[in-house]
């Protein structure tokens, strides 16, 4: 049995996330934490990580960056594996991710969906052959109207695998209103649009002279990022220091 700290367990994938562990026989949430620390389910919720006294075997964050810093410097400490899946950090608390990976087990993925992790991969082999033929790389991506930071970092991500694929350098392009100036070849724009409940798209545009290659990802629903934390939940429990990704959880 893996027990749980659900950190954000009071938000929309906290809850998500305590519905699928509730009918899971390997795996238990112990504890949550929330800024409201306030208990809407079955387990005792804190105001603060610090004041969780409970013991567990790993921690499943999904809650706000303004909350990770703190997060970190707690699973540091006592040695407790993290699944980070927060997104919009600061360069300051990547570092600091880095460092805290050096404590204990961290596993840190923008997206746990299967999809989006396998499409990671295929846009380098298209990168590679499409850029260097002066293809224009854009990633356009649509969230639900609750969505506090922007791009998400699932397209931070998958520009990422871009770049890394090419042996150019990129730079990211997020804002186009201030310019009169035409586009670089060697920027890669990223676009975010927030409306309604879209759970969650993303889209790499590769645009050539005369054709136009599209990859798109649509999530339909939460549970399938809950269904990957807790595979990846079960998968740090136990481990020791180190930094992990979605492609250690999942055999791509
Ligand atoms: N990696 C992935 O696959 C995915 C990542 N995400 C990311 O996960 C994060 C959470 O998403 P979502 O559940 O939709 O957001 P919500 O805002 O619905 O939930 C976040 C929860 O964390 C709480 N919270 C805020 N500050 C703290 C703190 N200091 N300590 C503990 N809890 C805190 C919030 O409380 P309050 O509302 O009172 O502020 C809220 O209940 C986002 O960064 C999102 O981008 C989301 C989906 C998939
Ligand atoms: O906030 C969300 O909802 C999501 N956030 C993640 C991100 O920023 O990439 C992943 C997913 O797209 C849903």
């Amino acid at each position: 049995m893996v027990k749980v700290i659900m950190h954000g367990c009071n938000g929309k994938m906290g809850q998500v996330i305590t519905r699928l562990a509730a009918a899971d026989p390997e795996m238990e949430i112990v504890a949550g934490v929330d800024m409201r620390a306030q208990a809407l389910n079955d387990y005792p919720v804190f105001g603060d990580i610090g004041e969780c006294g409970v013991e567990a075997d790993v921690v499943i964050d999904f809650s706000n960056a303004a909350a990770v810093d703190r997060l970190l410097d707690w699973c540091g400490e006592k040695q407790m594996p993290v699944v980070l899946c927060t997104t919009g950090l600061s360069e300051e608390q990547l570092s600091k991710v880095e460092e805290t990976a050096k404590k204990t087990a961290l596993l840190k993925s923008a997206n746990m969906s299967l999809g989006v992790n396998l499409l990671m991969k295929l846009l380098q082999d298209a990168a590679k052959v499409l850029a260097p033929e002066g293809f224009d790389m854009e990633i356009v991506e649509r969230h639900h109207n609750q969505k506090v930071d922007a791009p998400s970092g699932t397209a931070i991500a998958l520009a990422d695998s871009l770049k890394e694929a090419l042996e150019e350098d990129y730079a990211y392009v997020y804002d186009r209103s201030g310019q009169r100036k035409k586009r670089d070849s060697h920027e890669i724009g990223i676009s975010a649009v927030r409306g309604g409940t879209i759970v969650g798209e993303h889209e790499v545009i590769f645009a050539g002279e005369d054709e136009v290659i599209e990859f798109k990802h649509t999530a339909y629903s939460k549970a399938l990022f809950a269904k990957g934390a807790v595979a990846a939940a079960k998968f740090l429990a136990g481990k020791g220091p180190g930094r992990y990704d979605m492609s250690d959880v999942i055999q791509l």
